[in-house]
């Protein structure tokens, strides 16, 4: 791998120069510009990977370049020599894995390259020099001519660019993952098929399509002269601190976004105290994101669909330009020492609110049925968040405005290890955007399919359970029955711990907390082990209690450890505290066909217990690699569901205490279930999870830790030069096209 910096200065567009010295420069959009030049006036004969070789010439033998060679695996940069401004660690990921290193100099750009992958970084317009934003801005160089124009008065508005270098990006996916929707009282089936982003596509060329793709702009200052009145026109949310734009277009899409980062007043103010590398430079980043691009299914699609009625739901509109400002991590507490509450906070203190051009747009993560969430990086940090965006007038159309409600409300009371946090949200007449954690590893769906025989083993699957177990737990204590439990709605976070997502289709209910009697947990208190994690201290998840050869603890702590046996067999005497909401009841017709309870399917009402249903598939599918009950058919999946008997294949071997706990969780009347009684508290005492500490499984090593890097790898853009008037810029696993006339 080599990277190249140089030092020279940024060329000014108007000046005549050549595609060689345009990179010699290392501004890309001049490049780009000049390339689009050439082509026109080439012969139809030139070869098409001229470009390609001039990159090359300059970028790898350029005298005034700098080479460098780095090692061979790192994905994570971080660059000492940054200045102030570029203070924060760089996120440099190429798609070989191959090492890339960004370098900023002062003079304004850097450039990265290695044998297949570059990255632009300009400094000019890249706070703080991380590559996450270097990508985006790197793919803005390319649209030369596609700027935003004035109107008359002088504004910036959202032209539609005519033959310009566009930036596709082409979301290939792994699965459909949709959900069906009912009207408000019918039986009808409606199927969606939006599905996930996952792997490679293969490079093609096509012509632009603009409205299937997330086009980056050029970078534009808007002029001082700005008559933000005349900004409020159709579409346009006019920042009330800075009177910057943000431009919505909503027609048959969920929504389709153009936002205009914060004015020269808002870019010039400086937060007081940013802890992530914050450095405003006045960047001006224009960014159009269609949400109805279209996805390619790639391996292992799902073909599990949430079925939603809510027929007994009352529409309900969103706030008006409700955010959580002023909210603090009182509220969570949990956020206390978490860097991005940080950082929010900071932007929210400096301008009074947190809106979408308080963050770079960088990657479409998925579709779901009521929004779209996209990775999004906070301008001028490198805090990664993931931003679902919600078209209200879309919603509104289709009815699904009281999925997006419900979703907002229980999201904003989260504040639990394996659940999201709402960091913000705002709203507009058309838009909804919630902004919460990002998480890098994929869902458990997909890393299923990465196992052998695309099934978790069994301690794997131990862990998962457990953690969700906790997560429903805490649901229902909130008084939520969460109803639509899949490995699709379980996201892995960095730290490969688990964080449950996707609330639309939740149900709140009131809770009573109420006492039973201990007598009432006899039949599933289970039988105490005599092994060194007998006292369920051991914080090795993967630690099976008597099978477990290794002491997990020092001789010394025996006797702490067999008090605290004696005092937890003391507690399971004591009469218990159940705060979930067990007596809860709905009629509502949701979830997913392959994961619905008997009694939702019988249309018999349903309540808390649904969740311990879904429990028990969920457990099914992670250790034998589909569901129980699943049909050819989502008419005989249901059938299935209500008439068939479990039964378990003979292979892979599974304990016989998984077989346990699934049998008593796959209970088909909800009344007869584990769970029904005194909710997470009974299963959690299931022999399956004997040995586990659940009060520091958080603490525990996962099964898993995802690769971080594979994320921000996905925006170190490299160049190659195509023939036919096209410049393709891959994209680890997707791909984008630049068009260059
Ligand atoms: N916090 C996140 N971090 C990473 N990826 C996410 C995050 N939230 C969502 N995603 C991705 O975006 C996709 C779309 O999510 P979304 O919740 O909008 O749709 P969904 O899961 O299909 O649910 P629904 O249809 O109910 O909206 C998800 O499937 C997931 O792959």
């Amino acid at each position: 791998m080599r990277a190249i910096g140089s030092h020279s200065p940024v060329t000014r567009f108007s000046d005549p120069i050549s595609l060689k010295q345009a990179l010699r420069g290392l501004c890309i959009s001049q490049a780009a510009e000049v390339a689009a030049l050439k082509r026109l006036s080439m012969p139809p004969s030139a070869s098409p990977r001229m470009s390609e070789k001039l990159y090359r010439s300059v970028v790898v033998e350029g005298g005034e370049s700098r080479t460098e060679v780095s090692g061979n695996s790192s994905r994570f940069v971080q660059d000492s020599t940054t200045n102030s401004s570029c203070s924060s660690p760089n996120y440099i990921v190429e798609p070989n894995v191959k090492p890339v290193e960004c370098k900023s100099s002062d003079s304004g750009l850097s450039l990265v390259e290695s044998s297949e992958s570059v990255v632009v970084a300009d400094k000019e317009s890249s706070p703080a020099c991380n590559v996450i934003t270097h990508a985006s801005e790197a793919k803005q160089n390319f649209e030369v001519s596609a700027l935003p124009r004035q109107n008359s008065h002088g504004d910036d508005v959202i032209s539609k660019p005519d033959k310009k270098i566009s930036a596709p990006i082409k979301v290939p996916k792994l699965r459909r993952k949709s959900k069906i929707q009912t009207a408000s009282s019918s039986s009808a089936v409606k199927s969606n098929t939006d599905s996930k982003p996952t792997r490679v596509a293969s490079r093609t060329i096509k012509p632009v399509i603009r409205n299937k793709n997330l086009v980056i702009r050029k970078p534009k200052k808007i002029p001082e002269s700005t008559d933000a009145n005349n900004l409020k026109k159709s579409g346009q949310m006019i920042c009330q601190k800075c009177q910057c734009s943000l431009t919505v277009t909503s027609k048959d899409s969920p929504a389709t976004v153009t936002t205009t980062e914060a004015s020269d007043e808002c870019r010039t103010k400086k937060p007081d105290s940013i802890p992530i590398g914050w450095e405003n430079k006045g960047t001006h980043v224009k960014t159009i994101v269609n949400l109805k691009s279209t996805e390619k299914g790639d391996i292992s699609q799902s073909s599990k669909s949430s079925i939603c009625d809510f027929s007994s739901s009352t529409t309900t509109s969103l706030s008006e330009d409700s955010s959580l400002s002023g909210s603090t991590c009182g509220s969570k507490p949990h956020m206390s020492k978490d860097t991005r509450w940080g950082a929010i906070n900071c932007v929210r203190k400096q301008y009074g609110f947190v809106g979408l051009n308080h963050f770079n747009l960088l990657k479409k993560l998925g579709s779901g049925d009521i929004g779209t969430v996209y990775l999004a990086e906070l301008v001028g940090t490198n805090c990664p968040f993931a931003i679902k965006v919600m078209d209200n007038e879309f919603l509104g159309r289709r009815k699904k405005m009281p999925r997006a409600h419900t979703e907002r409300e229980i999201l904003r009371m989260l504040d639990h290890p394996f659940l999201p946090t709402l960091y913000a949200q705002f709203t507009s007449d058309n838009l909804s955007c919630l902004v919460m954690e990002f998480c890098p590893g994929g869902d458990l769906h997909v890393l299923r399919q990465k196992q052998l025989a695309r099934c978790f083993p069994e301690q794997a699957a131990r862990f998962y359970v457990a953690e969700v177990l906790l997560a429903l737990e805490y649901l229902h204590m909130l008084g939520i029955v969460y109803r639509d439990l899949k490995p699709e709605n379980i996201l892995v976070r960095e730290d490969g711990h688990i964080m449950l997502t996707d609330f639309d289709l939740s149900l709140r209910c009131t809770v009573n907390p109420m006492l039973v009697k201990s007598s009432s947990l006899g039949k599933w208190d289970p039988p105490r082990v005599s092994g060194p994690c007998a006292g369920s201290n051991c914080i090795d998840p993967f630690c099976n209690g008597p099978s477990c050869q290794v002491s997990c603890f020092a001789p010394s702590r025996a006797k702490k450890l067999k008090a605290e046996a004696a005092a937890k067999a003391k507690a399971r005497s004591l009469p218990q505290l159940v705060a979930e909401p067990t007596e809860a009841r709905s009629n509502s017709f949701v979830g997913t066909h392959e994961y619905l309870a008997p009694e939702i399917i019988k249309g018999e009402g349903h309540g808390s217990a649904v969740d311990w249903w879904t429990l028990g598939v969920f457990l099914y599918e992670l250790l034998y690699g589909r569901t129980p009950f699943k049909g050819a058919e989502n008419e005989e999946t249901l059938a299935n569901v209500v008439c068939r008997g479990l039964k378990f294949p003979e292979g892979p071997i599974v304990s016989f205490e998984a077989r346990d706990l699934m049998r008593g969780l796959l209970v088909k009347e909800p009344e007869n279930r584990l769970g029904v009684e005194t909710g997470a508290a009974e299963i959690k005492r299931h022999p399956f999870f004997e040995g586990l500490n659940w009060a520091l499984i958080r603490c525990a090593v996962p099964p898993q830790i995802p690769e971080v890097c594979d994320v921000v790898n996905s925006n170190v853009v490299s160049l190659e030069g195509k023939g036919e008037g096209f410049m393709e810029c891959s994209v680890d696993g997707e791909h984008l096209e630049f068009e260059l006339f």
